[in-house]
């Protein structure tokens, strides 16, 4: 491969801080690798002084075989690693931690719900948000942006303040001698700041420090990295501002400005040549990114021309929608467009459900990049099939105890004993009490009603009119699940049973599906389409990229309300877009749940020529 100008620039770029922007396809991962070479061969830099930081365990794996393949297996010795890999592996170095002090994801979440039983929550907040998840996320905000404990006085987050949250959980998690991800950074920090010795043999070990990705690099990570650069400052970073989609582990686009600040007159080079993607597709993807006021405006080259241009499709549903992208993959595969090479993306995992199902219905192998959730297996769909089951006269007792208090009815196990029953004899049991009566009297005739509607519309029926709506509220606020959460599952679920028109269909599928483990017809050597987040999808490049439900409320999502949120989103949109080498195609819903949606406001700017 020939290296162009401004890559070759940056390779041999010589000592001191030095900053490369660079676009999308602009080859980073070839010019850091190509760098390490330099390094050492005409630097005479020996391996060991050099240290490579890059974002996940698989970039930096990749950035490795990179290096070694473009040397020849010739040298060992240089440190390929991600932040937290790097920093643990001092922290166990110096006897900081021991043993496996890491907390695991489970224990996070068990540790915040003991810090919360010490914590009063006050009744009259409306706890809109999943509580446990909100917490966790601003704590790691709070040491990812290395904030004084001051700074959160005033930070409440459903009327809990955060301050004492974060108290309580820092008290209980030290009780167990235990660390979370972001104490590796805070604690090395500490190591260093307190162990000048320490900090000077580490400086001394890594004097040439190389970071990809450093769009994605957090404060408290950033300065970190910048003390261990220390005195030399031979910190060459590589970023794309535009593709900084890590806000909620704490990183900001103004990393990159910030390094030109605080190294003033350091080297800056762009890498602004797209080797992936086509011309119209480079062109598109300009267009969305360009609205966005935080960034450093850049004119990205594509190489490859070609007359297919960037594709947008209106559909009618999410039904509609998933039949569409499966006839386009089907197509792309009878054209010899091998099935790895072609990918679905989407915001939340919520929007592949029912794409998911189609492609395994109808054979075709699927390469998971992120565990999509069982919809099916979720409880509101297992109540909804005992409802269903029990208007079909399904007169099972399993059935009933499932949803003879959802809404509350008062009723009690008491009122069924055998396996199977009649709605007579609750009524005998309870023939002292006419209000009871009345209340099982209603349940059966609500039944009756739906037993030969269309499932969406029975479906429809027990949540608005049986009362279910309610309970799911009482739920949300009882175990602080946000309802907005319940609600989208109800919603998916009203959206998919509309493919069915009898009850008794909807009830087989939705049984077969909650037993079917996800995930089965993935392929064991990624061989299938990819099915993937945009966040799972970053640094990775396919032949044919489709963009899923484009819509406002989806992308951006709706719970991006700020400036800066939505700017992330674009930035999302934007790394979705230039993942695709040959074809990109967008795809939008016209109604959902009964309800027209408008395109995403990114669509409309990638379709507006300027
Ligand atoms: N000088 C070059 N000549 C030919 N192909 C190149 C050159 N530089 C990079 N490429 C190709 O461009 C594609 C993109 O490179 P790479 O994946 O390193 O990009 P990137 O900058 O990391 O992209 P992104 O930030 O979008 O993930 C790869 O397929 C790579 O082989």
């Amino acid at each position: 491969m020939v290296f162009n100008n401004e890559q070759r620039n940056a390779l041999t770029y010589g000592e001191g801080p030095c900053m490369v922007l660079a676009g999308p396809g602009s080859g980073k991962t070839f010019t850091i690798a190509a760098r390490v070479g330099y390094l050492i061969e005409r630097l005479e830099v020996r391996p060991e002084e050099i240290l490579v930081v890059t974002f996940s365990k698989m970039a930096s794996l990749e950035m490795k075989n990179r290096f070694q393949e473009m040397t020849d297996y010739r040298y060992g010795g240089v440190s390929f690693g991600t932040f937290h890999g790097i920093f643990y592996g001092i922290l166990k170095w110096a006897g900081v931690i021991k043993g496996d002090a890491l907390l695991k994801e489970f224990e996070k979440q068990e540790l915040i719900r003991e810090t919360l039983k010490n914590v009063e929550i006050p009744e009259s907040e409306v706890i809109d948000e999943d509580l446990g998840e909100s917490l966790l996320g601003a704590i790691s905000k709070v040491k990812n942006e290395l904030k004084h404990l001051e700074e959160l006085e005033e930070v409440r987050i459903s009327g809990i303040p955060l301050k004492e949250v974060y108290e309580q959980y820092e008290e209980l998690k030290g009780k167990q001698g235990k660390i979370d991800f972001e104490d590796m950074i805070h604690l090395c920090y500490e190591l260093f700041t307190q162990k000048k010795d320490v900090l000077k043999l580490w400086q001394k070990r890594f004097k040439y420090i190389l970071v990809d990705e450093f769009q994605d690099v957090n404060k408290a990570q950033y300065e970190l990295i910048k003390l261990l650069a220390l005195p030399e400052n031979n910190l060459f970073i590589v970023g794309d501002d535009d593709q900084s989609i890590y806000r909620f582990r704490g990183a900001t686009p103004h990393i990159m400005e910030q390094f030109t600040k605080d190294f003033k007159g350091c080297k800056q080079l762009l890498l602004n040549v797209n080797y992936r993607s086509t011309g119209f597709i480079v062109g598109s993807a300009a267009r969305v990114i360009k609205k966005n006021k935080q960034r450093f405006k850049k004119e990205i080259k594509a190489l490859k021309e070609s007359p297919e241009t960037v594709h947008v499709q209106e559909v009618a549903d999410v039904n509609e929608e998933a039949e569409y992208v499966a006839a386009l993959i089907k197509e792309q595969l009878a054209s010899d467009v091998p099935a790895k090479e072609i990918a679905v993306l989407y915001r939340t995992g919520m929007e592949a459900l029912v794409v998911a199902e189609l492609l395994q219905k109808a054979d075709i192998p699927i390469c998971y990049k992120d565990t999509l959730p069982n919809l099916y297996s979720h409880f509101i769909l297992k109540d909804f099939l005992s409802y269903l089951r029990l208007a079909g006269k399904e007169y099972k007792r399993v059935h009933f105890y499932r949803i003879m208090n959802k809404p509350l009815r008062y009723l009690s196990k008491q009122c069924v004993k055998a396996e199977a029953f009649t709605p007579a004899e609750i009524e005998t049991y309870y023939q002292d009490k006419e209000y009871m009566v009345n209340r099982v009297s209603t349940l059966f005739w609500d039944l009756k009603m739906i037993a030969d509607k269309p499932p969406y519309l029975a479906l429809d029926y027990i949540y608005n009119k049986m009362g279910y709506k309610d309970y799911l509220k009482e739920h949300g606020a009882k175990y602080m699940v946000s309802f907005s959460k319940l609600e989208e599952v109800v919603q998916e679920a009203l959206e998919q049973a509309k493919g069915f028109t009898t009850i008794a269909e909807w009830c087989q599928m939705a049984e077969e599906m909650g037993q079917a483990k996800r995930n089965e017809s993935q392929t064991s050597e990624n061989e299938g389409v990819v099915l993937s987040s945009y966040h799972r999808a970053k640094g990775l490049e396919y032949d044919t990229v489709i963009l899923l439900r484009s819509n406002e409320g989806v992308i951006p999502h709706r719970k991006a309300s700020s400036v800066e949120a939505i700017e992330e989103e674009r930035r999302l949109f934007y790394v979705g877009m230039t993942r695709a080498k040959r074809k990109l195609v967008i795809t939008y819903v016209q109604e959902k749940n009964g309800k027209a949606i408008s395109p995403s406001r990114f669509v409309q700017d990638l379709l507006i020529s300027s």
